[in-house]
C-alpha cells in the first residue's frame, strides 16, 4: 500500500484529533504546542481519577514515560487498558528505557497491558526495549537508527507494533517493510522534546489513518521536513525551537514535495 503523505496531513487538518498525552513534565508545553501547530488538539491528563475517561473522548493516547513515578505508571496502566478495550490507537515513548532498571519494568508492565500500535523511541531505546545489550545514557541516543534495525524487527514480531526509530535517517517498520526517511538536521538534537513531539504526532496522524505504518511514517516525515524548515530561518536551539513551531504550518503539498523517502522489504522474513 502506497502511503500518501500528503492526503494524511489533510486528513489530519480536516479532523483536528483531540490526542491524550500522558507525557513528561519536561515537554509538556511543547508537545502541546507541536500538536496545535500542526493541526490536531492536545490533552494531557496523567491522573488515575481521570485517565480513563479522557482516553475514551480521545482520538489516539501517546504514552511516554520521560518522567515515571508510581502513581503515573498506574493511570499510564489505566488508560492503555481501556485504549485497547476501545480499540483507540496507542503510541508508546519507551523515553530512557535502558537507563534504570525502574524504567525497564515499568515498560515490561506497560507493553504487558496492551500492544501499541506505534512504539516510537531513539535508537538506543529501541535496542534497550528489545533486550539489546546496550549502555544507554539518560533520554539521548548512543547509537544509530541502522543499528537498530534488529531490535525494531524483534519488537515489531513480538508485539505487533510498528516500530519508529528516529535518528539521522528515521527507520520504520511493519507490515514486512522498512521505510526510511531521511530528512531532517542536526540541531533538532539541541533542543529538548523533539523525539516527544515525533511520538505526539504519530499520535494525531494515528487517529486518522487506519494504518499506524502510515501514521507513523507521516508523522517522521513531517517531523523531518519541519526540521528543515525551521532552520532556513533560524540556526541557533532557542529560535530554532520558535521556528520548528511555525514549520508546523506546513502545507500537504509542501511536505510531500520536500519528503525524501525510500522503502525496502522486512528481510528477516527470509531468514526466519
Ligand atoms: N543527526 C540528525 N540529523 C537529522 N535529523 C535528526 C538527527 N537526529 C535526530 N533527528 C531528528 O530529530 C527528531 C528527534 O529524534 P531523536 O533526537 O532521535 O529523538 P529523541 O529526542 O527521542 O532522542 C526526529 O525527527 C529525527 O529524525
Ligand atoms: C530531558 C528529559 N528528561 C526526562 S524526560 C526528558 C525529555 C526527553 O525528550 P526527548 O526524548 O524528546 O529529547
Ligand atoms: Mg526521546
Amino acid at each position: 500500500m502506497e502511503i500518501n503523505i500528503r492526503e494524511n496531513l489533510v486528513l489530519l487538518r480536516e479532523n483536528v484529533p483531540l490526542v491524550h498525552n500522558i507525557t513528561n513534565y519536561v515537554v509538556m508545553n511543547f508537545t502541546a504546542n507541536a500538536l496545535l501547530a500542526l493541526g490536531a488538539s492536545p490533552v494531557m491528563a496523567h491522573a488515575v481519577e481521570e485517565v480513563e475517561e479522557m482516553v475514551s473522548i480521545a482520538g489516539a493516547l501517546v504514552v511516554n514515560i520521560g518522567t515515571l513515578s508510581a502513581s503515573w505508571a498506574e493511570g499510564m496502566k489505566l488508560a492503555m487498558s481501556r485504549a485497547a478495550a476501545l480499540g483507540k490507537p496507542i503510541v508508546l515513548d519507551p523515553v530512557g528505557a535502558g537507563a534504570t532498571s525502574y524504567r525497564n519494568q515499568v515498560l515490561t508492565q506497560l507493553l504487558e497491558t496492551a500492544p501499541p500500535a506505534i512504539i516510537r523511541g531513539n535508537a538506543s531505546e529501541i535496542m534497550a526495549l528489545a533486550g539489546a545489550n546496550i549502555t544507554t545514557k539518560g533520554v539521548d541516543s548512543t547509537a544509530s537508527s541502522d543499528q537498530s534495525l534488529d531490535a525494531a524487527l524483534a519488537l515489531n514480531r513480538r508485539f505487533g507494533s510498528v516500530v519508529s526509530v528516529s535518528g539521522v535517517t528515521d527507520l520504520i517498520v511493519g507490515n514486512g517493510k522498512v521505510y526510511y526517511i531521511s530528512n531532517g538536521v542536526p540541531l533538532m538534537t539541541r533542543i529538548t522534546g523533539m523525539g516527544c513531539s515525533a511520538s505526539a504526532i504519530a499520535g494525531a496522524y494515528a487517529a486518522v489513518c487506519s494504518d499506524p505504518l502510515a501514521a507513523a511514517v507521516s508523522a517522521a516525515a513531517t517531523m523531518g521536513v519541519c526540521g528543515e524548515l525551521a532552520y532556513r530561518h533560524a540556526q541557533l536551539p532557542g529560535s530554532f525551537q520558535v521556528a520548528f513551531l511555525d514549520a508546523l504550518a506546513v502545507s500537504p503539498d509542501h511536505l510531500a514535495e520536500l519528503t525524501r523517502i525510500s522503502v525496502s522489504p522486512d528481510r528477516s522474513a527470509d531468514v526466519r
